[in-house]
């Protein structure tokens, strides 16, 4: 058989074992058996780290393949349920490539127009999950996620992180530039570079990089900073890529949703609480993660509204609020607290280009 007859028949039987599978998974749903979005990325992981040097390659081989396999894993889901997943839009920004990370790119993406609309629409039931941006390894803490944690209970049921290339695009030529559009995110972790390469253009705050793609479009004295897809969509030419100031550029995002995560052995939890605003409340608290020898790998502070002296903090430790040790730990902080909330347990997330 000739070499493209025998790639026919490969393409072939993958195409049979795609749709072996698909029938398999509405089998498991007409028998009562529920999925949730995203979550066979644990298993997806597992079973293509125990394929071993076969299926993993090098590191960018053994990246595809996981994304082939959670695409296909999507497109079977795809076939027993609608499940909608909110994005900050429009489509192409990176809260959409992070989304299409997670869950495949057979699931249905419904964007908005920013990050409280998100939790709204998971709030609302407009959409099962949602997506958006925490924080990024150059700019910090995401301010609008984490003021609508403060407002809104939502679970997060997982994370993603991307390594974020920011792209300079515009519809005519880099002379042509007045303003630089952007997500004010976006354009800090790319100020050092906007400073000495276009330090007479205008920087323009908008509300995602897709947004500003969109603006580019329409006017060749805009450019954008955006993904390169993003680009791809509105027709931009892409006059710098990579402009980031730190190529180590990485964005954390939280996936927003109704569920709990069962435990995976290599999990953390994200806690909000408020103490009483008095010496020495903060350090007391701290105690409670010391004793049960609980290591926290994330801590920020955020103003609550309505008071200018008091704080709510943010943290993350590893382990699953099912762990014992971390059970007991939340236990004791809830009666020392006078706000405590537990936004979720779910798998620590692995940074893959
Ligand atoms: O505007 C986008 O494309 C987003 O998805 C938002 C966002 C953010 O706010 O952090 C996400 C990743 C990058 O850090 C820059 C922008």
């Amino acid at each position: 058989m000739s070499a493209s007859n025998q790639l026919d028949q490969i393409d072939l039987e993958l195409l049979n074992l795609i749709q072996r599978r698909a029938d398999l998974v509405r089998g498991l749903a007409d028998s009562g058996m529920t999925f949730q979005a995203g979550q066979e990325n644990v298993r997806l992981d597992q079973l293509q780290d125990s394929a071993g040097p076969k299926g993993a390659g090098t590191p960018e081989a053994s990246e595809s393949m996981r994304q082939v396999l959670r695409h296909i894993a999507s497109h079977c889901r795809r076939q027993i349920e609608t499940h909608r997943i909110a994005i900050l839009g429009p489509k192409y920004s990176y809260s959409h490539l992070a989304a299409i990370k997670y869950f495949g790119d057979a699931a249905e993406f419904t964007p908005v127009a920013n990050i409280p609309a998100v939790f709204d629409a998971v709030h609302r039931g407009d959409a099962e999950s949602g997506l958006v941006p925490v924080e990024n390894s150059t700019d910090g803490r995401v301010v609008d996620t984490l003021g609508m944690f403060v407002r809104r209970h939502m679970q997060i049921c997982g994370e993603v992180l991307l390594p974020i290339h920011h792209n300079l695009l515009a519809s005519g030529t880099r002379e042509q530039i007045r303003e630089v559009h952007s997500k004010p995110q976006a354009l800090s972790q790319c100020r050092g570079w906007l400073m000495s390469q276009l330090p007479s253009a205008t920087l323009v705050e908008v509300g995602s990089t897709t947004a500003a793609a969109e603006s580019a479009a329409g006017d060749p004295t805009i450019a954008a900073v955006a993904s390169l897809p993003a680009g791809r969509a509105y027709g931009l030419n892409v006059l710098n890529e990579n402009i980031e100031d730190n190529p180590d550029n990485v964005t954390r995002f939280a996936v927003l949703g109704r569920h709990e995560t069962a435990p995976t052995g290599n999990d953390k939890t994200s806690l909000l609480f408020q103490i009483e605003h008095q010496p020495g409340a903060l350090a007391t608290a701290m105690t409670v993660f010391r004793d049960a020898e609980l290591n926290l790998t994330w801590i920020e502070s955020f103003p609550s509204p309505g008071s200018r002296s008091e704080y709510l903090f943010f943290v993350e430790l590893a382990g699953h609020r099912a762990d014992p040790q971390v059970a007991a730990a939340i236990e004791k902080l809830d009666s020392m607290t006078r706000r405590l909330e537990v936004l979720g347990s779910y798998p620590v997330a692995v940074l893959e280009e």
